[in-house]
């Protein structure tokens, strides 16, 4: 309903604004009365944007929004009527004009509270699909519909009537009676149809409020929350960036040397772009944060202005202005959603009305300043030799567009960002793939995490009871640990994992993943974390290394996921040293016989498996050489133990970490002083899913 109500409103705004031009006989009056048309309905929005939120938050949204549309069902009839009834040109015109500000104004009533009342009619997961429908109805395809359907309408009246039709078939009189209608039609479904629009669960802001109360809040709210004041900037910023190009635009085709065709096919792939982005960006980005893609996108439309900015072809201006499109259509799609679902019931309608008033008037200065700027400035132009380049004011303008749009987008994402610490790209990549990654979880960190890696009979259960004592001895808490198998849990998994046979009662790969995983997220829940978070030196035989190393690089499982797997179980905890353990399979193997136990499971696997698995671990480790102490596992152990506890005690002393601080194992607690800062171990999936690639 709301779409063919659309329809009928471009049909109103073109019909209008044609119908005041037919009214006046010279092209300068016309030209007059058409763009006059065009500023009156965007005028009043200076005037009612504020009050029109307050009216939203204040009554009941149904109510309003049925007389809006009762009000403008006649507005909308009483232009073509004015005229039928006789009246002169210039009252018709003056009629047409201020019918067109009042029903601006009573538009502006109408969308704040239409605006709020939709996230309360559908579920929140479906809230972008619905936003995607209504800004595709409404700005892809309703209004071609609404040109197309007017020179339709005025080739058939023409044709029947054979010659000038008479008045009341205009084809502009009846698209406005067609608009009045919808509005009437629009009137009734809400009033009979919707009625949930009224059910909204408690109005604290209510009439008990005072408007001027109401206002102060509302400006309030925007500019103390963060998420809000991203968005309001952020909107803001594309549209200025939208207004500048379309401003520009004419200018911008001159120095292209192309023609009027080349204007609107710019013009024309703006609009492609808004449809590829509203359309097709969900699609695209799948997972990724709403709020980091309204800031990103702002980036690409206005990365994509500098690059108009530097078009020195037409191709490259229509690539351009598609991706303006494309960023600005994801940006609002974005935009609507994060207004929609993130802010509360009762503020909702004012926000709504800033943004619906601000958009307006900052495209209406971008596109006027910037068109008399370029026109003023448009003849000061340096070309540069041969390259058919013209450095003229158009493109300095659309620079400086581009770069100003490119800070606010930056600034909304900084201050809407609900990521802190995930990097950008990787995370953007991540989505693409279905695998967004996810925020580290943060806790007070004060001890020090060492994991021995390495293959097979490599000696690691040998070097962490070594480390074990050596740190022991120096008054540290340690925490000896191992995976799988530290915990209950852990020792029925390793079971599964090590104990069962080959054929079908093995685990499949994934499933042999998933299972480490297990046992890892609840080993470092119940073991690691509150060991560091005591302040404990936590020495483990395995950690994410061995899953990458064995699932990834043995079992050929892709590395990145395995990757993302271990990042989710830990939360994305990594250990402050890992020492790697290097030693040909064939000497580690046998070490590992020469024990006199079974070969389990994945003792089992091929030499081949095993080579993979070493050459995994010694990758991940040139990967992050800081991090790593990487030993050749032939020498004595004694030489290993002793390299081993020189590295930690130079990272215990780098640390801080103190032994008269911590709690001793015997549960007796040392004399307290102050506590040092927690350290944040916040990480991203993403430093796993780099290191796994490294
Ligand atoms: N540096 C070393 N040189 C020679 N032998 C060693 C060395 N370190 C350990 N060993 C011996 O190798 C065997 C395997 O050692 P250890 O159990 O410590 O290895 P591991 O890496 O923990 O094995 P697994 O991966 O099977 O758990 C043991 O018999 C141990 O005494
Ligand atoms: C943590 C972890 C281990 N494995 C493998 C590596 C070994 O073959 C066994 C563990 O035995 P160990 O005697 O305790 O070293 O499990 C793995 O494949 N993936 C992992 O994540």
């Amino acid at each position: 309903m709301l779409g063919v109500a659309s329809l009928g409103d471009w049909l109103g705004l073109l019909a209008t604004s044609v119908f005041a031009a037919t009214q006046v006989e010279s092209d300068a009056a016309k030209g007059l009365a058409f763009g006059g048309v065009i500023a009156v309905r965007l005028l009043p929005a200076l005037v009612l944007g504020p009050i029109a939120g307050i009216l939203a938050d204040r009554f009941d949204r149904r109510y309003t929004m049925v007389i809006c549309d009762l009000l403008r069902f006649v507005l909308f009839a009483s232009i073509p009527l004015v005229a039928l009834l006789g009246a002169s040109g210039g009252v018709t015109v003056t009629w047409a004009a201020v019918a067109t500000f009042l029903i601006e104004a009573v538009t502006l009533i109408w969308i704040p509270a239409k605006e709020a009342a939709v996230p309360n009619l559908i579920p929140r997961a479906r809230l972008e699909v619905s936003n995607q429908l209504t800004l595709i109805t409404t700005y892809g395809i309703t209004p071609v519909l609404a040109a197309a359907v007017l020179a339709a309408l005025d080739r058939t009246v023409r044709g029947i009537s054979s010659g000038e039709p008479p008045a009341w078939v205009e084809p502009a009189q009846l698209a406005l009676y067609f608009n009045s209608l919808s509005r009437l039609a629009t009137a009734l479904v809400v009033f009979f149809g919707i009625k949930e629009i009224s059910g909204r669960g408690g109005r604290p802001d209510g009439p008990g409020q005072s408007v001027m109360k109401q206002f102060v809040e509302g400006w309030r709210f925007i500019g103390k929350t963060p998420l809000v004041r991203g968005l309001v900037l952020g909107i803001f910023g594309a549209f200025a960036g939208g207004g500048i190009v379309i401003g520009t635009a004419r200018f911008f085709t001159n120095s292209l040397s192309a023609g009027d065709a080349a204007f609107y096919l710019l013009f024309g792939s703006i609009f492609v772009g808004l449809a590829i982005g509203i359309g097709l960006g969900p699609m695209v980005i799948r997972e990724l944060s709403r709020r980091r893609w309204f800031g990103m996108s702002i980036v690409l439309a206005s990365a994509s202005v500098l690059l108009l900015a530097a078009a020195i072809h037409l191709s490259m201006a229509i690539l351009g202005a598609i991706l303006v499109g494309a960023g600005a259509g994801m940006a609002f799609l974005a935009g609507t959603t994060l207004l929609g679902g993130e802010i509360a019931d009762e503020v909702r309608g004012r926000v709504f009305a800033v943004v619906q008033t601000g958009t307006r008037i900052v495209l209406m200065l971008a596109i006027s300043l910037s068109s008399l700027l370029v026109g003023v400035g448009g003849s000061r132009e340096l070309r540069i030799a041969d390259l058919g380049i013209s450095i003229s004011s158009t493109r300095l303008l659309l620079l400086a567009a581009g770069v100003f749009g490119i800070f606010a987008g930056i600034s909304a994402f900084r201050q809407m960002d609900d990521k802190p610490g995930v990097p950008v790209l990787p995370d953007l990549w991540g989505s693409v793939r279905g695998r967004p990654l996810s925020v580290g979880e943060s806790f007070a960190r004060s001890g020090l995490f060492v994991v021995f890696e390495g293959g097979e009979g490599a000696g690691k259960s040998t070097q962490v009871n070594r480390l074990a004592a050596a740190v022991g001895e120096q008054g540290h808490e340690v925490v000896v640990t191992r995976e799988p198998g530290a915990t209950d849990i852990g020792v029925r998994i390793r079971t599964l994992l090590l104990s069962d046979g080959s054929g079908p009662s093995a685990p499949s790969p994934r499933a042999e993943a998933l299972l480490y995983a297990a046992d890892r997220a609840h080993h470092v829940a119940t073991v690691v974390r509150p060991a560091l978070a005591r302040g404990a030196v936590v020495v483990s035989d395995r950690y994410v290394d061995s899953s990458l190393a064995y699932q990834g690089a043995g079992r050929t499982l892709p590395v990145d996921e395995v990757s993302w797997l271990s990042s989710w179980a830990t939360g994305g905890l990594k250990p402050d040293l890992v020492v790697l353990l290097d030693v040909d399979p064939a000497v580690g193997l046998a070490r590992a016989a020469g024990r006199g136990t079974a070969a389990d499971r994945l003792e089992s696997e091929s030499v081949a498996f095993h080579e993979r698995v070493r050459y995994a671990f010694l990758d991940l480790a040139a990967a992050d050489p800081k991090r790593y102490l990487v030993l050749d596992a032939a020498l004595p152990a004694d030489d290993i133990a002793r390299a081993v506890a020189a590295r930690v005690t130079e990272l215990l002393a780098g640390h801080g970490t103190d032994p008269g601080d911590r709690t001793r194992a015997d549960g007796e607690t040392e004399p307290v002083r102050p506590p040092k800062p927690p350290q944040d171990d916040r990480m991203s999936m993403a430093d796993n899913a780099v290191e796994a690639g490294r």
